[in-house]
């Protein structure tokens, strides 16, 4: 089978990191198509990547095996209601749109359609991605597989029973890289206020996190038990552990990440 064209309905930081994800792990450019009505969004991408890119989204509806829509939730349903019925056959719309449900995808592109959503996040573009997916009953075992070669191209895929986890999955990995650029900001501000050069302290910060998450995805143990070996008794990391406890850093994680999922699921509700 010849590989699939992927279109990329909307140009911005997602369908970004997943096209050079895609890229480095061998596409050819010339199977990917983006579209975004701002031409010099579209030029910037071309220039990136040697893709083609396009303003109308009607090409991508008739040319693509796969239709991934990666436009901003609040223009969703506009963007989907303006594709035009008739669509190249066999055709897989991929959304990755928060708060999108595959009910109101249904509804505005055609209850037939096979849809996919997904949830992916930025890493992605260094093939360290996560992405949730849910398929729609019209989705084939085919085009699945299909969803899992795009996604494990750019990093790790799993598949959910349910479509509800979908949110679950935005408050763990879709968003998940925005908390932890954030703790690496706080640790990169007090490393700083220790009297580091702040570069020096951003380095450190840094390949601290990587170190740390390579270290925990090849490791034997879990986490928490990483976490003790580096906490030597009446030594210096227990002290700050005791202060995170003690200020609280396992309920505000918890609330922050009740408060993602609640807000898909409110998007879902505004959005349909
Ligand atoms: N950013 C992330 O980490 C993640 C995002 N997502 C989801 O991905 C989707 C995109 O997010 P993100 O990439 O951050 O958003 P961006 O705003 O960066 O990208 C969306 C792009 O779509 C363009 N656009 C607007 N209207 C149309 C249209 N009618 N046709 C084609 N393109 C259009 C926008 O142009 P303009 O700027 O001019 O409006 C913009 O370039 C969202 O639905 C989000 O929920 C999912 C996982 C992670
Ligand atoms: O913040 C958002 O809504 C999107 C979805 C997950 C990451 N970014």
């Amino acid at each position: 089978m010849t590989a699939p064209i992927i279109g990329f309905i909307g140009a911005g930081n997602m369908a970004t990191s997943l096209i050079g994800g895609l890229l480095q792990k061998n596409m050819k450019p010339e199977r990917i198509i983006a579209s975004d009505p701002k031409a010099e969004q579209g030029a910037a991408l071309s220039k990136q990547f040697q893709i083609r890119t396009v303003t109308d989204n009607a090409v991508l509806a008739a040319e693509c095996d796969v239709l991934l829509l990666a436009v901003k939730p609040q223009v969703m349903q506009a963007v989907c209601r303006a594709l035009p019925a008739e669509r190249k056959p066999g055709q897989l719309v991929i959304s990755i749109a928060a708060g999108i449900s595959c009910d109101s995808l249904a509804e505005w592109l055609g209850d037939t359609t096979p849809i996919v959503r997904c949830m992916p996040n930025t890493p992605s573009l260094r093939g360290q991605g996560v992405s949730g997916l849910f398929a729609t009953a019209a989705v084939s075992e085919a085009q699945k597989e299909l969803t899992e070669t795009i996604f494990n191209a750019v990093g790790i895929s799993v598949w959910l029973e349910e479509e509800n986890l979908i949110d679950a999955v935005i408050a763990v990995s879709g968003s998940g890289p925005a908390y932890f650029f954030y703790m690496i900001e706080a640790m990169i501000d007090a490393g700083e206020k220790l009297g580091l050069p702040r570069d020096t302290a951003e380095r450190m910060a840094l390949f601290t996190a990587l170190g740390a998450a390579d270290m925990a995805v090849n490791s034997d143990v879990d986490v928490a038990e990483l976490r003790r070996r580096v906490c030597s008794p009446g030594g210096t990391t227990e002290q700050a552990i005791k202060t995170f406890q003690a200020e609280g850093l396992p309920q505000m994680v918890d609330h922050a990440m009740q408060a993602a999922a609640k807000r898909a699921a409110e998007m879902s509700k505004e959005l349909a």
